[in-house]
């Protein structure tokens, strides 16, 4: 399965997430080649007899928790859930996420609402002095508004391609579009995100902020771990 530094730094972190997880608690599986190291984890523990319920955060992650034999409940049936592990695509000193490179930040950011404590898995290539200079903004729309979103993007200093996947428009497990926006550095995440949950059409963008409780990074052979705020 490792086949490369980033692996094993995916794999480091992953497995020091895990080291929170509790008896009896509510999981948010996140989605995305980090979140599945941790997953995967969580299902050797489950047939080591550890309880946990768990809420994935897409179709892929709940096929692999299944495999897992890791129990999955409904997301209506509980009120909060106590951890969710979940990678990013680029994450800040501030603990601001982009999130979304595979399509999953609707779910994922409902599930890190709901969430007591969110902790961030991610190799050592995600942490960036400067948010969206290297990945773009994902930010999912319905796609009748499609173009009415990207010229309000437009009119915010971005510019967007409609997401494609093997020569297709890439559909959301929502039936919606994702557009990738391209914002430069990103000086002022909150400013932005205000301003594009106020457009019309526009379900929801990766831009995390004040969602992630616990950033875990792998650095060559070792983890280190940023903690927003004590609990
Ligand atoms: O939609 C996908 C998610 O936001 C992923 O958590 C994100 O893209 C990171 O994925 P990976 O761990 O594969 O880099």
């Amino acid at each position: 399965m490792e086949t490369s530094s980033s692996e094993k730094e995916k794999h480091l972190a992953a497995m020091k997430a895990v080291t929170y997880i509790k008896n009896g608690q509510v999981i948010g599986l996140g989605t995305g080649s980090t979140a599945d190291y941790a997953i995967r984890e969580i299902g050797k523990l489950v047939q080591k007899g550890l309880q946990i319920k768990a809420i994935p955060t897409s179709k892929k992650t709940q096929e692999l928790a299944e495999s897992l034999d890791i129990p999955i409940i409904d997301s209506n049936s509980v009120d909060y859930i106590d951890i969710t592990i979940d990678g990013a695509d680029e994450f800040n000193e501030d603990m601001v996420l982009i999130k979304g490179g595979g399509g999953a930040l609707l779910r994922e950011k409902i599930v890190a609402s709901m969430t007591r404590k969110q902790i961030i898995v991610a190799d050592s290539s995600k942490q960036v002095a400067k948010l969206g200079l290297a990945f773009k903004l994902p930010i999912e729309v319905i796609p009748f508004a499609s173009n009415y979103v990207m010229n309000q993007v437009r009119g915010l200093g971005g510019t967007c391609d409609i997401r494609h996947q093997s020569g297709k428009i890439f559909v959301t497990e929502q039936g919606n579009w994702i557009l990738d926006a391209n914002f430069g550095h990103i000086k002022d995440p909150q400013s932005l995100s205000h301003s594009l949950n106020k457009i019309s059409g526009l379900v929801c963008h990766g831009l995390f902020i004040d969602l992630a409780d616990i950033v875990i990074i792998g650095r060559g052979n070792e983890e280190e771990t940023i903690a927003r705020k004590l609990s």
